[in-house]
């Protein structure tokens, strides 16, 4: 599917698939949860699954003749953290907008975690107050104008990389590694489980595999508490994404499950379940999951575990796609751990 594409390898290789059995046992073992571990992926920062859908952008901005990467998220994005790593590991400069998508508790908040490490790489980082929004931003235009202004040569990279023309390829390669891990285990799962934001990862998971007709049994937890606008965006993604690979079909809106259920309060802010899912999930394995993405998808997928969603001896692969470094900046939600 993406022969005709250039890969700019940023990741180590294809990533473990682990057995979570405490957590399947302790969720009754009805079904096998597994995880896909693309938090550990890469050398890069901590990694995580903006490196590899950045893989198939590097390319096009390096042949653009840019030296400037320019993109956006919120304080403690960890898609910006790992646009300023491959900045510094190709050697181009970073201009980073952080804006305020996450009301905080932690005094220290713009100042720990994935924000530190982006200034410790070397981004031009600048906060602006905006709020959360997964659409294409006027702080992050400005951005691109004033490094022009400057005369830099910007290449622009939108929130999560998502709604970049290549956006949707990382993931459509991620389905391609997995259907040769499978024939490596010697059996195919009935369900992957994703975090939803921007919505790339997503799309590209449901396009890889609607090539062996499992699409929706890609199960989005929707973390944007703006599921309207994220599933429309996954769907868009989808559509130009699957042109892109030559699926061969269109894609459908039923072709994107996305559940709606579990990313309240709000986008950031993690509920009790959230806390309680990320404990856990912690206690159980040792797998460390985060108050803003995985903590929610971990949350939806013990919910929809506990309620049968997934018959009987299903086999679940959990899609762990990183967000750790943001935890440090939830010090005083977790102060009594
Ligand atoms: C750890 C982690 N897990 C899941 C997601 C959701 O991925 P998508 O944006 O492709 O839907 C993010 C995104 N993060 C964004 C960021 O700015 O960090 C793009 C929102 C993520 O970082």
């Amino acid at each position: 599917m993406l022969e005709d594409f250039e890969r700019y390898p940023l990741t180590f290789g294809p990533t473990p698939i682990e057995k979570l059995s405490r957590l399947s046992d302790h969720l009754g073992g009805d079904v096998e949860i597994f995880a896909k571990r693309e938090d550990c992926n890469s050398g890069l920062a901590f990694g995580g699954n903006k490196l590899r859908k950045l893989e198939y952008i590097v390319p096009d901005a390096i042949k653009s003749g840019a030296d400037t990467l320019v993109s956006i998220g919120g304080v403690q994005s960890n898609h910006t953290r790992m646009v300023a790593a491959v900045a510094a590991k190709i050697g181009l400069k970073c201009r980073l907008v952080q804006e305020a998508w996450v009301p905080h508790e932690d005094a220290v908040y713009d100042r720990v975690g994935n924000i530190m490490l982006s200034r410790i790489m070397g981004a031009d980082v600048r906060l602006a107050e905006d709020g959360f929004d997964i659409g294409i931003r006027r702080s992050w235009e400005e951005a691109i104008e004033d490094v022009k202004a400057k005369g830099g040569k910007p290449y622009a990279i939108p929130a999560g990389a998502s709604v970049h023309p290549y956006g949707g390829l990382g993931y459509v390669g991620f389905a391609e590694e997995v259907r040769r891990q499978e024939a490596d285990l010697g059996f195919q799962f009935d369900y992957v489980v994703v975090c939803t934001v921007t919505g790339s990862t997503h799309a590209g998971m449901t396009v890889g595999f609607a090539k062996d007709g499992r699409a929706e049994k890609v199960i989005g937890i929707d973390a944007s508490a703006t599921p309207a606008q994220t599933k429309a965006q996954v769907v868009e993604i989808a559509r130009r994404t699957a042109d892109l690979v030559k699926l061969g079909r269109e894609i459908e809106e039923r072709d994107v499950v996305l559940v709606e259920d579990y990313a309240y309060p709000i986008y950031g802010v993690p509920s009790e379940e959230t806390k309680e899912a990320i404990r856990l999930c912690a206690r159980l394995e040792g797998m460390i999951t985060d108050p803003v993405y995985e903590g929610k998808s971990m949350q939806g997928m013990i919910d929809l575990v506990s309620k049968g969603y997934f018959p009987k001896g299903s086999k679940i692969l959990y899609a762990h796609l990183g967000g750790a470094p943001a935890l440090n900046g939830y010090g005083y939600t977790f102060r009594n751990g």
